[in-house]
């Protein structure tokens, strides 16, 4: 996350870390949302099935064994990429995958799960949504040890679409948020786009999938994420299967 400030620790409960191993240790690749307790939300870009995984719930500091720290192994089998994901094309959209973990989170203080929008809800222009990661500080730069968030307010499709924003890289099953000198960063797919409710409560709308190739926080390139209330089906069909 650029620009952004440590969040308060757990206060984004259903993120998680997920890591895969190198060299015989784990290291953080990307974020998602735990959205049951043996399922995890993520992007596709970030599943290759030759690797190992594990994920990481009630983490915050990545450099601090803090104690609400919950590792769960993730079994080979059980990461379900959409059918229509293209590998190295986000721009193509369904840029989203959903992992299994091999036991379930046990629910808490520090570990909640997300709440999903309804089927094809639409955020307005501008709603005050925040992006949270552990992705770089900057382009090119380092990762943080703590959770980074920052506001992002959402880019409808109408600007987001316009010839010097995205053009037609973006798509309607997408979501656009910033565009200014906040924004998402490499290690920050697969992470929530986490937006308020007039409940008070928030919902996972978005999916971190892409920013500009010219600099994560590039002018007039907001952040993309995939549009979660557009694969609600397939979600439920996928955990009603597995
Ligand atoms: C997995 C990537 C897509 C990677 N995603 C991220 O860094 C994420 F955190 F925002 F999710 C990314 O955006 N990388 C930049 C460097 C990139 O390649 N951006 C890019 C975006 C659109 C296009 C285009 F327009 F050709 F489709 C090309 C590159």
């Amino acid at each position: 996350v650029v620009n952004g400030e440590d969040a308060v620790p757990y206060s984004w409960p259903w993120q998680v870390s997920l890591q895969y191993e190198k060299n015989g240790a784990f290291s953080h690749t990307c974020g998602g949302s735990l959205i049951a307790p043996d399922w995890v939300l993520t992007a596709a870009h970030c599943i290759s099935d030759s690797r190992t995984y594990q994920v990481v719930l009630g983490e915050y500091d990545q450099a601090v064994e803090e104690g609400s720290e919950q590792v769960i192994p993730v079994n080979p089998g059980e990461l379900f990429v959409h059918p229509r994901w293209r590998s190295y094309c986000a721009a193509c959209g369904n840029d989203i995958a959903l992992v299994k973990l091999s036991r379930s989170a046990q629910l808490g203080a520090t570990v909640q799960l997300a709440c999903l929008p309804p089927a094809g809800d639409i955020l307005p222009h501008q709603a005050p949504c925040y992006i949270s990661g552990w992705g770089r500080l900057y382009t090119n730069g380092p990762l943080p040890d703590k959770l980074q968030q920052a506001l992002l307010p959402t880019v409808d499709y109408e600007h987001c679409s316009r010839w010097d924003w995205w053009g037609f890289t973006v798509k309607t099953t997408m979501v656009c948020a910033g565009g200014d000198i906040q924004s998402g960063c490499n290690g920050d797919s697969g992470g929530p786009l986490n937006c308020p409710t007039e409940e008070g409560t928030w919902q996972v709308h978005g999916v971190t999938s892409f920013v500009s190739g010219l600099g994560c926080n590039t002018l007039k390139k907001p952040t993309v994420f995939t549009r979660v209330s557009a694969f609600i089906d397939w979600i439920e069909e996928t955990i009603a299967s597995h």
